[in-house]
């Protein structure tokens, strides 16, 4: 091993991974989180980090930073869009607070994401809600961490469970045939990104030293009345001092009866006295379904971040629940060539949009249209905070009813 220089000393070299350094960069990254490496732990999770798409900071052949992009497609409102899933950001401690972290960014964003030339955003999840406002993230998805004991849970009268059934099945059952059933309704969830075999197998691994104390992994399927699966179920199960507690990691069906009845089957299991869920939707049906409206704690956390790379295309990817033709000026103190003024003739059908030297009817920043991309913030509530300049009175109105959507933007998914 070569010698160390001292980090006031160094000039860090910006190195992409190879197959040779993977190992050592990976290592990088479970420190960079106050982790230990361990290979059994990340299991299929070692493949998702591409190595052309993860780079770092080098200094004497040491990565003292890293990050990467996971290649991925995002749903939005009405269709979809290529992702840059940007994921493992660390600096090492005694490298912190010199710019690493600013440098990386920007390399990503501009000789990653812009040069590729196909994904039009960058998303990702933040360890801390202020790190990422500053290179022009905004948040694009909340969810809620809901909580409860089981036998307060009552459904409504009348809630419709339909015709069908849940059954615990085998990880390599639930494997077979979650994905197709996911598949069949992803297109209706804004914010959710697609999955490959590797990342189900991702999700799946399930090292025992992981666990916290929790069961193993437990799958459940929902079939319809006539015997096909049409939603699934990932959980936990505990035991604490005040009895057993389920621990719901994903849950999901194609009707409103398959996901009442996965409800209504985690929540009566034997011996069980309660329930957690750390991601749900901020509209969530279990709300609508139990009786006792306060018997679900409810605590409301922010969640993905997006970054516009490329506004036209970006605004493009999505449809929209009204016609709408305003001048936006877009401020990107971060990515400057991108700021400017953009004219978004949107609709039903999609949206067109162009450059122009018109004046604006709004100014607002990149983080801002990175908030009210998928729906999920009101272009109202960022004007009401006095972030925004509304020069044309009621276009930030009609920017909010046509960026809203039916449901609310969700991200189940880890990268
Ligand atoms: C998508 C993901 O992977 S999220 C995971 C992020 N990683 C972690 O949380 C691991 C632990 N933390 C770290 O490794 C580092 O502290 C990092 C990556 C968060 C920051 O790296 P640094 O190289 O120190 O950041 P850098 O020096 O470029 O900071 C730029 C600015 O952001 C600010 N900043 C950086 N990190 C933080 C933070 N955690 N909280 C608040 N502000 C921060 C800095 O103060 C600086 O502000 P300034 O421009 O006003 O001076």
């Amino acid at each position: 091993m070569s010698a160390r220089t001292a980090p006031h000393r160094a000039t860090p070299e910006l190195r992409t991974v190879t197959e040779e350094t993977r190992e050592d960069y990976l290592k990088a990254v479970s420190r960079g989180f106050h982790d230990t490496f361990n290979a059994e732990d990340w299991g299929p999770g070692v493949e998702q980090i591409e190595s052309e798409r993860n780079f770092g900071f080098t200094v004497d052949g040491r990565w003292v930073s890293t990050t990467g992009a996971c290649t991925r497609v995002m749903t939005t409102p009405g269709g979809s869009v290529p992702v840059a899933a940007v994921t493992v950001v660390t600096v090492a401690p005694g490298y912190r607070r010199r710019g690493l972290l600013t440098q990386m960014m920007r390399h990503q964003l501009t000789q990653d994401v812009i040069a590729r030339g196909t994904e039009p955003l960058a998303l990702l999840w933040a360890s801390e809600s202020l790190i990422y406002g500053r290179f022009g993230y905004g948040r694009s998805t909340s969810l809620l961490s809901i909580s409860g004991a089981t036998r307060e849970m009552t459904f409504l009268p009348g809630v419709d469970l339909g015709g069908g059934s849940v059954d615990e099945v085998t990880k390599d059952e639930a494997l077979a045939v979650a994905p197709g059933v996911r598949e069949s309704f992803l297109a209706d969830r804004p914010g959710a990104l697609n999955r490959t075999k590797l990342e189900w197998d991702s999700n799946a691994h399930d090292p025992e030293n992981r666990r916290r104390g929790a069961s193993e992994r437990r799958y459940l399927l929902h079939f319809a009345a006539d015997g096909t699966p049409d939603g699934f179920a990932a959980f936990r199960t505990k035991w604490t001092d005040d009895g057993g507690e389920v621990m719901i990691n994903e849950l999901d069906a194609a009707t409103p009866q398959g996901y009442a009845r996965l409800w209504r089957f985690l929540l009566d299991l034997d011996l069980i006295r309660k329930f957690r869920f750390r991601s749900v939707p901020t509209d969530e049906p279990l709300r609508q379904l139990v009786a006792d409206q306060r018997a679900i704690k409810t605590e409301l956390h922010d969640a993905t971040y997006a970054r516009l790379t490329d506004l036209p295309r970006a605004l493009a990817a999505r449809k929209y629940t009204a016609e709408l033709d305003v001048v936006l000026d877009v401020a990107d103190a971060f990515l400057p060539d991108l700021a400017g003024r953009y004219r978004v003739q949107a609709g039903p059908e999609g949206a067109e949009v162009t450059r122009t030297d018109a004046s604006a009817d709004i100014s607002l920043t990149v983080r801002d249209l990175g908030a009210i991309y998928l729906g999920g913030t009101p272009l109202t509530a960022l004007h009401r905070a006095g972030l925004i300049g509304e020069h044309t009175p009621g276009s930030v109105q009609a920017v909010t009813t046509a960026f809203s959507w039916p449901r609310a933007p969700h991200c189940p998914d880890d990268f």
